[in-house]
């Protein structure tokens, strides 16, 4: 695995996220590097949204910074941390139905400001790439689900991002197609450049992808570290994983 520089991070410095009483986040710090994938785990209503929300700029924290890069981009409106090199999807998928797979892609490009020549170049590469050529001209609505979750992952890479956000994306995917989007993920940080921090239910998932793992307990950081130490932590099996899931998930 290829480390980052600390130019060339994404960093969360002590979050917190307050909602009218209640702290959906509470100083929790966290980083991503543009050659890792991290995972973002922990119990429905732990705070994996609320600080995806935050990071991509959709809220702004209470108390702590995110930057970019090196440069503070805390409390900047979606639009600027996209351009910063922050791209996320989230849990709904949300294609354009009646464009095909093909213009879907190559407008991710276009909304980065990428000129036609390069988005067309750049959206017939990925859909080589990811293996999705036969339905470039297929439209939105007529993909199955988990095509429609590739599509949407292709669309934000095209963007040139460096920082990938996925808020759940094997949601309702089948085994066959969660493997499927293991492979199609796991290759993306060192061809692009880009770091992933994927949050997901799917255990078998997460342990396979991620090189890290962070894990949230009602807004705090219970624990961090590699897939095999977060499985063999009793304070994250207690919360989380379960002694199913500590055991039925593996690792490569
Ligand atoms: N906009 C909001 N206003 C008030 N409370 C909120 C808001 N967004 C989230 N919360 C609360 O913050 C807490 C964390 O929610 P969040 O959605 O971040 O959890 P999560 O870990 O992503 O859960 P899940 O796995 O179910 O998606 C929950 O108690 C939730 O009800």
């Amino acid at each position: 695995m290829l480390t980052s520089s600390n130019s060339e991070r994404l960093t969360a410095t002590g979050v917190v996220m307050d909602f009218a009483g209640l702290r959906a986040l509470d100083n929790v710090s966290l980083s991503l590097g543009r050659h890792e994938i991290v995972g973002l785990i922990g119990p429905n209503g732990s705070g994996k949204t609320t600080l995806v929300n935050v990071l991509s700029g959709a809220l702004t924290p209470t108390a702590g910074t995110v930057s970019i890069d090196a440069e503070n981009v805390t409390g900047f409106v979606p639009r600027k941390i996209s351009r910063a090199g922050l791209v996320r999807t989230f849990q709904t998928v949300r294609l354009f139905g009646t464009l095909s797979v093909f213009e879907n892609v190559q407008l991710g490009a276009f909304g980065a400001g990428i000129r036609r020549a390069q988005a067309t170049k750049k959206a017939n590469d990925l859909l080589e790439l990811f293996g999705i050529d036969h339905l470039r001209d297929v439209l939105g609505d007529s993909l199955s689900y988990g095509q429609k979750r590739i599509v949407e992952i292709l669309r934000a890479i095209a963007t040139d991002c460096n920082y990938l956000l996925l808020d759940e994306p094997a949601a309702g995917l089948n085994e066959e197609e969660s493997d499927k989007l293991l492979g199609q993920l796991s290759d993306i940080p060192e061809q692009f450049g880009c770091g992933i921090l994927i949050i997901d239910h799917d255990m078998n998932l997460i342990m396979r992808l991620c090189q890290r793992l962070h894990v949230l307990n009602q807004g705090k950081t219970i624990a961090e570290g590699t897939p095999k130490q977060v499985r063999a932590n009793p304070t994250v099996v207690e919360a989380y994983l379960g002694s199913q899931g500590a055991t039925d998930a593996t690792e490569p």
